[in-house]
């Protein structure tokens, strides 16, 4: 799947975000190495912070399914500039992805920026910063 057809399902995602709170819908869509395509968008609760991003979702869902290895992420939100994913989305995306992926950051006008995930979070706490008998 092409980049463009990626970004078309995070914002086809993104119409189904639970926003009531900050009204802010933010689409993402995951590809597989193997082409499996998963999406997510944002879902907020009553008590905020139990909120989950878009890109979670979709990455939570993959694994959900077994899929451990990823090859593209596209995330889209009505913003000035590609929206940037926040610090925990890319904390879980340093978990799963390796140096080969890219994301994909956009906007509704169409401005895209593009990230490997040493660029989004450089010097990121990894697995295997932990002690070996863990
Ligand atoms: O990259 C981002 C940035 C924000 N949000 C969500 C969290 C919250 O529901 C709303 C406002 O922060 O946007 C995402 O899903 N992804
Ligand atoms: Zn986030």
């Amino acid at each position: 799947m092409e980049k463009n057809q990626l970004i078309d399902e995070a914002k086809k995602i993104r119409e189904r975000a639970y926003t009531p709170y900050s009204k802010f819908p933010v689409g993402a869509a995951l590809l597989t190495e193997d082409g499996t395509l998963f999406t997510g968008c944002n879902i907020e609760n009553a008590a905020y912070p139990v909120t989950c991003c878009a890109e979670r979702v979709a990455i939570f869902k993959a694994i959900t399914e077994g899929y451990f290895k990823f090859s593209k992420l596209a995330v889209v939100a009505d913003t000035q500039r590609p929206v940037p994913p926040c610090g925990s989305c890319r904390q879980v995306m340093s978990e799963f992805f390796g140096s080969d992926v890219t994301i994909f950051t956009t906007n509704l006008q169409g401005e895209t920026k593009t990230f490997t995930m040493e660029e989004i979070l450089p010097f990121s706490f990894a697995p295997s910063d932990l002690p070996e008998d863990q």
